[in-house]
């Protein structure tokens, strides 16, 4: 049985992060695997409107690979990952976009909208949020072409501003029009790591399937709790397909001047406040160096 005294001890572990980030703008990022059971989504959407009721800044980027794949499947559109980006053809593009901005961000904004009217849903179209730059994938140190994948090249963060300046907590679908107009996939975990060096977030949290990031991958004795930038560099060349957009959007981010990245377990209930608010954290945290 819980003590009042043990229960007032866990509220009072809080506080020196509630006065440490009161005020600050965290970027919480949203992983298509991390979404597998409805009590998890609730209890994420919970999460951030905590940290919005304490009085964080929390925006949400989403991602949704999984739910793409399951639609391309449905619809018989063959659909394949290089270097842990998804060949994107025109054809793919179209549901990409109709998964993120119609399925999974819905969703997301009805949950956390259970608590109040602040989640507002946006894609990096709206406002001119995201300019994406076609790229290819990096395969055996070679850039191959794989479709109309982007990456994020410049950032307007008024819009998010806006929502952000009136209280709400904008929910994000990472994809962007290049400067002609045309859409891109972007890895929803490259578009949170933009957005949180645009908007000079004080955390960028990435929410996975797995406890953090194994510097010996799949030995699980390899998980490390803490890398700076540096190392991670190092690294980077030889982690696995999955791993790689996230690590490097965690280097990203550092390098770009959020002071912490995070990568965290989001199969574990309520990971985003554990992490966010408790002293030894869980999950990989990536410093600069
Ligand atoms: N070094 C590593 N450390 C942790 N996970 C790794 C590593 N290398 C590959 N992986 C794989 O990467 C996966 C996470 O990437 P991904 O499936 O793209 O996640 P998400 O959908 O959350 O963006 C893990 O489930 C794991 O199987
Ligand atoms: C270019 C590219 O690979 N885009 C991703 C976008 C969604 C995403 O990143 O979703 P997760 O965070 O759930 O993996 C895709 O098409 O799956």
């Amino acid at each position: 049985m819980t003590t009042p005294l043990a229960k007032a001890g866990v509220l009072i572990e809080a506080l020196p992060w509630l006065e440490r980030f009161h005020g600050a703008t965290v970027v919480i990022k949203y992983g298509g695997n991390a979404m597998i059971t409805p009590a998890l989504q609730k209890a994420f959407a919970e999460d951030i409107v905590f940290m919005r009721y304490v009085g964080i800044r929390p925006v949400v980027v989403h991602g949704g690979g999984p739910q793409i794949s399951r639609m391309l499947d449905t619809l018989g559109i063959r659909s394949e990952f290089r270097g842990g980006l998804r060949v994107t053809t025109p054809e793919a593009m179209d549901v990409v976009r109709m998964v993120l901005t119609g399925q999974v961000g819905r969703e997301l904004v009805g949950l956390i909208n259970q608590h109040g009217p602040f989640a507002v849903g946006l894609s990096g179209e709206d406002a001119r949020l995201f300019t994406a730059t076609r790229r290819g994938a990096m395969i055996d140190g070679e850039e191959v072409d794989i479709g109309q994948v982007g990456d994020v090249s410049k950032v307007d963060t008024s819009a998010v501003d806006d929502l952000i300046a009136a209280g709400r907590i904008p929910v994000i679908a990472s994809v962007a029009p290049d400067a002609g107009g045309v859409v891109h996939n972007v890895n929803a975990d490259t578009a949170a790591a933009a957005l949180a060096e645009a908007l000079g977030a004080r955390k960028l949290v990435v929410l996975t399937d797995v406890p953090g990031l194994y510097t010996n991958w799949p030995d699980t004795s390899s998980l490390t709790t803490r890398i700076d930038a540096d190392a991670l560099e190092k690294l980077l060349p030889g982690l696995e397909a999955g791993m790689v957009p996230k690590m490097e959007a965690c280097l990203r981010a550092v390098r770009g001047g959020v002071p912490a990245a995070h990568v965290v377990d989001g199969r574990v209930p309520h990971s985003t406040l554990l992490e966010v608010f408790t002293s030894e954290g869980i999950g990989t945290m990536v410093v600069p160096a």
